[in-house]
């Protein structure tokens, strides 16, 4: 029988569901490509992807590509970058290979270079058929003369899945920490500016200095947080409604459609060079009409002045 299909495998049952195969974890992960693709949403290409990554916890990810009809191409979300994603959620420190269902596009190869030892992430493309013919390689051979962090970044700055606190604070003028000029009534989200501001700090956005964040809550009052995450080479950067996407679909979210999203609040740096609000507020506009969405402009709370 075929493994329930989930997004995230707790590391003893990883183990488990390999010693009952008779294989390592590593062997295990192709065999979960499949269920993986099965959960894809790709309603423009109908061409569903599938990857199941291994974290240096043990635990087992998986990463789906998410489509948007109604938008441009751009704001997919590829099945790599959904795993990343799925790892950051769960603060998981590396990822150390993935079985996937096709050969990542450049934009991936691309992507994953933003985690630290990129190069020997090693990577296994199944069969269409759910097969492996071939090992793992090292990312490293599907991207040969990278360009990466290091072209543009000290060796000290944190990578991508390393934890990150970028000291977005609330103007204290504006209302005391919180509330922040959002007061209409009824809706001084609270939680949600919280929870969107935690993500704003820990976005990976070390190239232009302007990181953001996002929480959107479910009609079922659940809150869902996505952190933008930059690339080196800029276009393959992931925002951060995308990234709350990630967290709303890994949930499960009840087999439900987007329109399930009632509530989304971005936090972003006041003045920043690079805005995320407008393209937020358009994208959640067209998969959820009814949400409520609210922007919310933070300062530096860093006192050396170097963020
Ligand atoms: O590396 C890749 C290449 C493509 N896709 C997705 C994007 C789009 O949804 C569909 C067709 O390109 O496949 C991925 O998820 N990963
Ligand atoms: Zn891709």
């Amino acid at each position: 029988m075929e493994p329930r299909p989930r997004f995230v495998i707790e590391a003893a049952e990883a183990e488990f569901m390999a010693k009952q195969s008779g294989q390592t974890v590593l062997q295990l992960l192709p065999s979960l490509v499949k269920p993986a693709q099965r959960l894809a949403r790709p309603p423009i290409s109908q061409f569903n992807v599938g990857a199941v990554g291994h974290g240096s916890s043990g635990r087992i990810f998986f990463g789906v590509n998410v489509e948007f009809p109604g938008l441009p191409l751009h704001h997919s979300i590829h099945a790599e970058q959904f795993l990343v994603t799925n790892l950051s959620l769960h603060s998981e420190p590396h990822l150390d290979s993935f079985a996937v269902s096709s050969a990542p596009c450049g934009h991936c190869r691309q992507f994953l270079q933003e985690l630290r030892g990129a190069p020997a992430i090693k990577i296994l493309i199944t069969e269409p058929d759910g097969g492996c013919r071939s090992d793992f390689e090292p990312l490293l051979s599907l991207l040969p003369h990278r360009f990466g962090p290091d072209d543009l970044l000290s060796r000290d700055v944190p990578l991508l899945l390393e934890p990150h606190d970028n000291r977005l604070e609330f103007p204290i003028e504006a209302g005391g920490g919180l509330c922040n000029g959002g007061g209409e009534n009824g809706f001084i989200e609270d939680e949600l500016k919280r929870v969107a501001l935690e993500a704003a700090n820990a976005s990976h956005a070390p190239y232009t200095k302007c990181p953001s964040g996002v929480a959107i809550r479910d009609c079922d009052g659940r809150v869902y947080r996505g952190s933008y995450a930059e690339s080196a080479a800029y276009n393959p950067s992931l925002g951060p409604v995308q990234a709350a996407l990630v967290a709303y679909i890994a949930s499960g979210c009840e087999g439900g459609g987007y329109e399930r999203i009632v509530a989304a609040v971005l936090v972003e740096k006041e003045g920043a060079m690079i805005r995320q609000e407008e393209t937020a507020r358009l994208l959640l506009r067209s998969i959820s009409p009814r949400c409520e969405f609210r922007a919310f402009h933070c300062v530096s709370g860093c006192k050396k002045g170097c963020c």
